[in-house]
């Protein structure tokens, strides 16, 4: 194995003259280096030219392909002098992973991740158009740009990419049940590629940033994360069926809901099926914005204390405040709310996450061993602190919608009379209506149970109407796809019907369906039909007084 130490490698490569290590890994090492006549500053991406792993051999094919793009390095130089094998590519600033690590905290913020996500969809969007799987998605390889661009995320090391799209006959790859090697990296290489050998494509770029945003936000990271590199096939094996086993659900308790309807949203989609990074880049916005964080997806760290575009305009609305991590979920947090003091963001216990997530058993080298998160971990969540103020922002404020429709859910109990009800759904179509995510989130769902239980039977037991979360029910993601033009069909029928029901017993059926046909469809995205059916609703009860 060839040693990438500074003592073994010389002090100048061609016209480049070396100087400190910026990275290295199994298979290579990143030095900064000077041009010893332009001055110009590089790194400089070193591989002896016999490695078993070629990777600079690939990544050289892949630069001139990205060039240009938003957050894709450029590519100065390449070639081979003596043993190495060499690239100059822009020096760029910290890999995320390290920039995290030197924080010292062991979750990231909600809006920090939001930006994340919003950026680096949209470098993979680049990349997939340009015909081009990454393949190796991890923090160690999304860096932050070099100044004035540090606000920038910059995609790294396309030593695994893949052209998925042939040049010549401009077709998709195929799809293939043959046995292969696993490609990819330990932590947040999709479940499909990394479990059940399946081919990579785009999806699968998507579910490692999906995979990746939820160990930010989950003080600790994921749990196959925390036991640090496998280094044995059984340790292996073990961190594999851990991540086959866990559910969208169960990783994403306590997220805001849009990251596990991502993680699901990967995992539906076909082998060739072109992601809708569009739609996902302005979920995160949305929800950046309903969380009171600016629009903007600049990458700013250290995070800013507050939200001050959100305070400005009213200050009661949306300061940060801080949940324990046992508080399960936004309902149990909001419901918490009135016991919690407002306060600046905790600083929050030691991460220690590997800088690179380590590729392939083979030839990984050790790394140090993550620490367990700790017990006082806490998410942060933003919500109005006073929790029996009226329900309408003030104006020119909006409130985030999480919160807004976890408030109206808790009202629906203690309102009796029709009228009241009829108001409340008014203000649950218009948070939809004037929001640009039309997902409905468990908080939309909670509310409409509460809806179902006081149009029934105020006095009876409601099981859950969102089946993914009721407990003790199994059932596979093709299952609750529901096929769009079925969806579409049972929302048009429930839109037509809801305003001849007779009774609040036949309203609170029509609730119930809508509400499972929502669940079960792809993204339960609130269609125009179903904003129309809520209206309907509004109405009908106004008349059923
Ligand atoms: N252009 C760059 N500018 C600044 N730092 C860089 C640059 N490229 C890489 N690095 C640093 O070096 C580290 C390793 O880079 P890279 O992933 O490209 O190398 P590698 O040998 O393929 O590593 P691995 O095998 O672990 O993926 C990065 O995480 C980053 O910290």
């Amino acid at each position: 194995m060839t040693d990438y130490s500074r003592t073994s490698i010389p002090s100048r490569i061609e016209n480049w003259w070396l100087s400190e290590c910026l990275g290295s890994g199994f298979s290579g090492a990143i030095y900064k280096a000077t041009h010893l006549y332009t001055r110009q500053v590089v790194a400089l991406k070193l591989q002896d030219k016999d490695e078993a792993c070629p990777t600079n051999r690939y990544e050289r094919y892949f630069y001139p392909i990205l060039q240009g793009g938003l957050g894709m390095p450029t590519l100065w130089g390449s070639g081979v002098d003596g043993r190495w094998d060499w690239l100059a590519i822009d020096l760029l600033g910290t890999s995320l992973d390290r920039l995290y690590r030197q924080s010292g905290k062991n979750v990231m913020d909600l809006r920090s991740v939001c930006c994340l996500a919003q950026q680096i969809i949209a470098r993979l969007e680049f990349m997939h158009d340009k015909g081009i799987l990454h393949r190796d998605i991890q923090l160690g390889n999304c860096v932050v740009g070099p100044a004035p661009h540090e606000q920038t995320i910059y995609m790294i090391d396309f030593g695994f990419s893949k052209q998925y799209i042939d040049p010549r006959t401009k077709r998709h790859i195929p799809d293939s049940n043959k046995p292969r090697d696993f490609l990819g990296n330990y932590y947040f290489t999709s479940v499909n590629v990394h479990c059940r050998g399946k081919v990579p494509s785009r999806r699968d770029d998507l579910e490692a940033v999906a995979l990746m945003m939820i160990h930010l936000l989950t003080p600790g990271g994921l749990s196959w994360v925390r036991n640090g590199v496998p280094k044995t096939d059984h340790a292996h094996t073990r961190l594999k069926r851990e991540k086959q086993r866990a559910s969208p659900e169960d990783l994403c308790r306590g997220l805001p809901s849009e990251f596990e309807e991502f993680l699901r949203y990967c995992r539906r989609l076909k082998f060739a099926e072109r992601p809708d990074y569009t739609r996902w880049i302005s979920e995160f916005k949305e929800l950046a914005v309903s969380h009171g964080f600016p629009e903007s997806d600049a990458f700013v760290w250290p995070p800013p204390a507050t939200p001050s575009v959100h305070v400005e305009r009213n200050p009661r609305m949306s300061l940060p405040l801080q949940v324990r991590a046992e508080d399960k979920d936004l309902e149990n947090a909001v419901g918490a709310l009135a016991n919690l003091a407002l306060g600046s963001r905790q600083i929050l216990g030691e991460r220690d996450v590997n800088e690179n997530t380590p590729r392939t058993a083979e030839g990984a080298a050790a790394k140090p061993k993550p620490s367990n998160p700790k017990d006082d971990a806490v998410v942060v969540v933003s919500s109005d602190s006073e929790n029996e103020q009226p329900l309408t922002p003030a104006i020119g404020a909006r409130m985030p919608k999480a919160v807004h429709l976890a408030s109206l859910a808790r009202k629906v109990p203690s309102t009796t009379d029709n009228a009241a009800l009829s108001k409340l759904v008014l203000e649950f179509w218009q948070v939809f209506v004037s929001s640009r995510s039309r997902a409905l989130t468990k908080e939309g769902f909670s509310f409409l149970d509460a809806l179902y239980k006081q149009l029934s039977d105020p006095s009876v037991y409601v099981v859950p109407m969102r089946t993914s979360r009721s407990r003790g029910q199994q059932h596979t993601e093709n299952a609750e796809v529901l096929d769009r033009a079925a969806k579409m069909n049972e929302l048009l029928k429930l839109r037509i019907d809801v305003g001849k029901a007779s009774n609040n017993k036949a309203l609170a059926k029509m609730v119930a369906d809508f509400g499972s046909v929502i669940d079960k469809s792809n993204g339960r995205t609130l269609t125009k039909d179903a904003l129309g059916f809520l209206e309907g609703l509004a109405a009908r009860l106004r008349t059923l007084e």
